[in-house]
């Protein structure tokens, strides 16, 4: 099947600045986010994805059409959602839903209204006179609607309190329902939209620092509270120590250890997506130190 998006070895510098080189694919069915610390390239990357910024090198491919092409009727096949939106102060809701709405193709209205009465958009006042978080719920009103194979989001939960991102969250999985389409987000607040994804694809100042399956990572970490003191030597898989804590990245390993060592676990978790994130970044660190 048709990848949505296909990056090779690309490249951007900006300044001092460097990212990629970046491989990803994004394939129909997924949802991808995008994470990383402020400045590690994430908005960088989508504007890339969408030709608003020239790669240095690579190719890119958005729905089998090379991104830089001279024709761009391929966008109207991609819901972009930047991190803002410029020129729309004047204009109310029910004027730029006019304006967007002919460009897609599938626009559909049923649903333009259903996320209007959810997040209750007053579409009779101008952009610029709504709040922050008013005006992102408007600009996912105007972005989800258009039903492309392909939807970009800029962090697409800023100014959005938390009843309205869990809205958001059942948006979007209603929304991959409907087909063979896909969404990537880029998101530094871990928690909010990496719920939502199959795949994190994460940067770290400009480098890929791995792309990892959501629920393997899940899986892969666990933390244990040990009964007794820990011991002297390192267990397999421990990637760090507090207490009598053990976090490892090798549970099976582990625990075949304290199996061995007369050591009892009083008890153990999953760890959060977020701190899991910070230990990876942590490791790949150490693992690039010379
Ligand atoms: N217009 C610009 N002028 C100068 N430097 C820029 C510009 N746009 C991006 N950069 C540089 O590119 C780096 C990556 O920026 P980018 O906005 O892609 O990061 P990000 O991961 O989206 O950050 P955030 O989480 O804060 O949105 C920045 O650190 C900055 O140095």
């Amino acid at each position: 099947m048709l990848a949505c998006a296909e990056l090779s070895r690309v490249k951007k510098r900006i300044a001092d600045f460097q990212l990629g080189p970046v491989d990803l694919t994004i394939e129909p069915g997924t949802i991808t986010t995008l994470a990383g610390n402020n400045g590690s390239g994430k908005s960088t990357l989508l504007k890339l994805i969408m030709d608003l910024a020239t790669s240095d090198s690579g190719h890119i491919n958005i729905l089998g059409t090379p991104a830089d092409t001279n024709d761009e009727s391929w966008k109207s096949n991609v819901a972009y959602l930047p991190q803002t939106s410029v020129g729309y102060n004047p204009y109310t809701g029910q004027d730029l839903k006019k304006i967007i709405a002919p460009l897609y193709p599938d626009w559909d209205d049923n649903l333009f209204a259903d996320i209007v009465d959810n997040f209750h958009l007053p579409l009779h006042k101008k952009y610029g006179k709504l709040s922050p978080g008013v005006q992102q719920k408007l600009r996912l009103a105007l972005t989800i609607p258009r039903n492309s194979p392909l939807m970009i989001l800029d962090e697409p939960t800023s100014f959005l309190d938390i009843p309205s991102k869990q809205l958001l969250m059942d948006l979007l999985t209603d929304w991959m329902d409907q087909g063979e389409r896909a969404i990537v987000i880029a998101s530094h607040q871990a928690a909010d939209m990496m719920k939502l994804a199959d795949y994190l694809y994460v940067l770290q100042d400009g480098n890929h620092m791995g792309t990892f399956e959501k629920e393997e990572l899940l899986q892969r970490y666990r933390k244990y509270w040990l009964a007794s003191e820990l011991p002297e030597t390192r267990a397999p898989g421990e990637i760090a120590r507090e207490n009598q804590q053990i976090i490892s990245n090798h549970p099976e390993q582990t625990e075949s250890f304290f199996h061995e060592h007369h050591l009892t676990a009083t008890f153990q978790t999953a760890l959060e997506l977020e701190e899991i994130l910070t230990l990876l970044l942590q490791e790949q660190n150490v693992s690039r130190l010379p």
